[in-house]
């Protein structure tokens, strides 16, 4: 569970990008975070890593406030958050495999990692997880040989294989086009639900947020402005996140966007009962 409390970010240059933000994330919750350009939605994934140091307020994982940790302790707080990334960066050269296990790198020592001689068992999970993703059969492909939507799949079983408390994604979909990406919303929900494991997705496209995410956070100025289901987007909503304009090229996009699969209605479906 996360816990984040009065949350401030101030940059140096003066940018208040945080603004006293509060929310908790139960287990195996999919938060999308959406906002306009600016709205603060990367400042407060970098401020739960820690990648940016909050200027206020507290981030509780399982009960451990991470704003006052440092060194050994911030290392090991951070191996509980996975982190899956618009562009996936994945190391090219090395395979599908490899990619999967540097997700283990803070957990074995140097030496090991440097010949790439892993424990059996962080080699199987591996083999699990590819096999969890759909990419059984290209666990020896070079990074570089795959598909874009292949390579968000390795970067999802690349923060699996850590063995996350939290994942953390930033935009994973922005280099998809819009069936792939639809596929891999799915995939990352399906498997947050399974492993009971709390999410945080920064987006910008509304109708993926909608079609598949428990719960909605809408960032406008560095405030929550909206905090809710899905279904209770609408057009004030939209507008009070995005302004007139924004919300105006949303609902053209919402209504261009293909028809949803039965697939899609029926989970959908079933979270909505069990949220409702
Ligand atoms: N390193 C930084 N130094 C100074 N100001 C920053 C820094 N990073 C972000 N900001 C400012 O903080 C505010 C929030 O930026 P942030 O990148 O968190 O927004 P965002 O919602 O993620 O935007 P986008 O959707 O474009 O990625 C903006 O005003 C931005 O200019």
């Amino acid at each position: 569970m996360l816990r984040v409390s009065s949350l401030s970010k101030r940059y140096k240059g003066g940018d208040e990008a945080l603004r006293g933000v509060s929310f908790d994330v139960p287990a195996g919750q999919v938060v999308a975070l959406i906002g306009p350009s600016g709205s603060g939605k990367s400042t407060l994934i970098r401020c739960i890593n820690r990648l940016v140091k909050p200027s206020g307020g507290t981030v509780e994982l399982n009960g451990t406030d991470i704003t006052r940790l440092g060194g050994r302790g911030l290392r090991r707080a951070r191996r509980l958050m996975g982190m899956i990334f618009q562009e996936y960066a994945l190391v090219e050269r090395l395979t599908v495999m490899e990619n999967v296990l540097s997700g283990r790198l803070g957990y074995v020592p140097f030496w090991r990692s440097f010949l790439r001689r892993f424990p059996q068992g962080d080699v199987d999970k591996a083999f699990a997880l590819l096999d969890r993703v759909g990419l059984a059969d290209h666990v020896d492909k070079r990074a570089s040989d795959m598909s874009g939507g292949q390579r968000q799949r390795v970067g999802i079983a690349r923060a699996l294989e850590q063995d996350p408390a939290l994942l953390l994604v930033d935009e994973p979909t922005a280099s998809l086009d819009p069936k792939t990406a639809r596929q891999i919303m799915r995939l990352i929900c399906e498997v947050c639900r399974e492993r009971g494991l709390p999410a945080i997705i920064s987006m910008h496209d509304v109708p993926l947020a909608k079609m598949f995410a428990d719960r909605v956070i809408g960032l406008s100025a560095g405030e929550i402005v909206f905090d809710g289901l899905p279904a209770a987007l609408d057009r004030a909503v939209l507008t009070e996140i995005y302004g007139e304009e924004d919300w105006t090229q949303i609902h053209a996009d919402e209504q261009a966007a293909t028809p949803d699969t039965p697939e899609d209605r029926h989970d959908r479906e079933e979270r909505m009962a069990g949220l409702t």
